[in-house]
């Protein structure tokens, strides 16, 4: 499995803000949209690229486009859907599907509850977006359900991870690539992240 921690000034100073418990809704929710603009660069340095020929103004000149077809960008409901407009601004002719998925309070098993994915999954780079991944049991099923329809390559984006859930990842997908922007120290007795942000999901919509 490859992970790669985003390290960046950036990155650690909007974090400090996103997870100061004072920062309102509309702030967060920008905050949010802006890393997910460094997660989308990064976590798409692999995209194959290939050379074609264009006119500048000046002359004749190979250059490189993307070469694959269009990726498939699968927020999982609802908190991925803060990390959605970061990644249609930087690939607007992405395909999205959608996974519905919530943690169980109790059980902290996720519930599946919507799904409709892109056609030829098999053919495109897939990128399934979470700010949060913590006992790493959705973001496991979101994989799995994905590799059954077809899915190969796959990468999970996640603004902040626990150590817990790397680790379950790395046992139930190890093909796996992961982009996080930083790693917290532990999760608590209820599944949350310390030190964290909260519940992304209440955060970004207004539901606590
Ligand atoms: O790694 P896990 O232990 O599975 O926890 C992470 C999941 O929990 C949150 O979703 P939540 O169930 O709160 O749903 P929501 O996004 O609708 O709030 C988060 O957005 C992840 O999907
Ligand atoms: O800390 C956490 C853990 C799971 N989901 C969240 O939104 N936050
Ligand atoms: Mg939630």
């Amino acid at each position: 499995m490859t992970i790669q921690v985003l390290d960046h000034p950036l990155v650690h100073h909007k974090l400090s803000l996103i997870r100061d418990r004072k920062t309102p809704g509309s702030l967060f929710r920008s905050l949010i949209e802006e890393v997910g603009l460094i997660l989308a660069t990064e976590s798409t340095r692999q995209l194959p690229v290939e050379t074609v020929v264009v006119e500048t103004p000046l002359e004749r000149t190979g250059t490189l486009r993307l070469k694959s077809l269009d990726p498939v960008l699968v927020p999982v409901l609802r908190a991925g859907l803060g990390l959605l407009p970061s990644f249609l601004k930087l690939l607007p002719t992405a395909k999205v599907g959608h996974l519905g998925l919530y943690r169980d309070h109790d059980s902290l098993v996720p519930v599946p509850y919507y799904r409709n994915f892109p056609p030829m999954l098999e053919a495109r780079p897939v990128f399934v977006l979470d700010p949060m991944l913590a006992t790493g049991g959705s973001a496991s099923e979101a994989v799995r359900q994905l590799k059954s329809a077809g899915a190969v390559n796959l990468s999970l984006v996640a603004l902040l991870a626990a150590p817990e859930g790397l680790e379950r990842l790395h046992g139930d997908h190890p093909d796996l690539t992961i982009v996080v922007g930083a790693v917290d120290r532990q999760l608590n007795e209820k599944g949350y992240i310390l030190p964290g942000l909260g519940d992304a999901g209440d955060r970004l919509f207004g539901t606590a």
